[in-house]
């Protein structure tokens, strides 16, 4: 077949899925999840905790294993894939990066939210001293228009990054935001920077919109098997793979393992199904940080609320990552008026 585009999947399953497992999965689950992916031809095969390095905390939940433990362990089994990590500024610092390289890390995705890329400067720039495939990774991106968003994009090309995500890390976007906020990234950057795109499934058009963000001239896209993330999970890897074969873009990922590896190992890993439910779809569509989900699910709980109205007010309040302490707030104001 004549591929007319060609692209690089990152796989999340063990940075973005760990949010869906309350980031308790064991070292064996992440060797198993590891061994699946490598070989299959996913460029990157993210491994952290779902807030990236230093995330586990009471703020955003302990995670099972130590961050040093998963990364020896997720470096010691890849033997094609490289292995890459998340960090947040503010949650890890300079100092976890280098030890997360130190432990074979081989890239890493610096993310701030979509009007802050200043606040990842100095990250980026040492990631690159380091030698490390620097992203930039620009969350939230649906609460701020494209212009603005590309001049972002730029600001994280300067200070080194070799790539600029639009991260919809809400699930908000729908095919024509998706193409105007790539295509307008795409123009600004120069060639040698790659423009990438992680999506969340909220509203059910994740592989319509990695498609849409390939055709505008995304480069990289991640995926996750099974769909395994935050929120109604990320675009499901082998679901994108074949949609991909179909249209005509080259992932370079072969399609059965990947069903396999979503289907035999992922699966019964899952605490609970992927999908598209009631709240999940409320974060599509109020335009609330994925990740929220179960903090606002715990929330309403406690204050005997209903979820969608924490979260529809949280998308009104226009409340982002690293505010997670406003959820119980919320919960508790809708409780007092009841
Ligand atoms: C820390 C977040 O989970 C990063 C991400 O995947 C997103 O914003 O989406
Ligand atoms: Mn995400």
């Amino acid at each position: 077949m004549a591929y007319k585009y060609r692209i690089e999947l990152t796989d999340v399953t063990l940075r973005d899925g760990m949010h869906a497992v309350r980031h308790q999965f064991s070292v064996d689950d992440a060797k198993a999840i590891t061994s699946a992916l490598d070989g299959t031809g996913v460029s990157l095969i993210e491994a952290a905790h779902g807030d990236g390095l230093g995330g586990s905390s009471v703020q955003y939940g302990f995670s099972k294993e130590s961050e040093e433990d998963y990364l020896r362990a997720v470096c010691s089994v890849v033997k094609k894939s490289r292995v890459a990590t998340l960090l947040l500024p503010g949650i890890g610092t300079v100092e976890d990066l280098k030890h997360a390289e130190e432990l074979g890390i081989k890239a890493v995705r610096v993310a701030t939210h979509s009007t802050e890329a200043d606040t990842g400067a100095q990250h980026i720039e040492e990631a690159r001293k380091m030698g490390l495939d620097t992203v930039g990774f620009l969350m939230m991106s649906h609460m701020t228009p494209s212009e603005v968003l590309a001049e972002e994009g730029k600001k994280m090309a300067s200070y080194g990054a070799q790539c600029v995500y639009i991260v919809d890390s809400a699930g908000a976007m729908l095919m024509d935001e998706v193409r105007r906020k790539v295509c307008t990234l795409r123009n600004v950057l120069s060639s040698d920077v790659q423009v990438g795109f992680h999506a969340h499934n909220n509203l059910g058009v994740s592989v319509a919109n990695s498609i849409a963000a390939v055709e505008e001239g995304a480069f990289r896209i991640d995926a996750s098997l099974a769909g395994l993330g935050a929120g109604a999970g990320n675009t499901p890897l082998e679901v994108f793979v074949a949609a991909c074969e179909k249209y005509g873009i080259d992932t370079g990922v072969q399609l059965y393992p990947v069903m396999d590896a979503a289907e035999d190992i992922v699966r019964p890993r899952m605490h609970q199904p992927i999908m598209t439910d009631r709240t999940s779809l409320t974060l599509g569509y109020a335009g609330v940080y994925s990740s929220f989900l179960l903090h606002a699910n715990r929330a309403a709980d406690q204050f005997n609320v209903d979820t969608r109205d924490v979260l529809v007010e949280l998308g009104r309040r226009k409340v982002v990552g690293g505010q997670e302490d406003m959820i119980v707030d919320v919960a508790f104001e809708i409780a007092n008026k009841k």
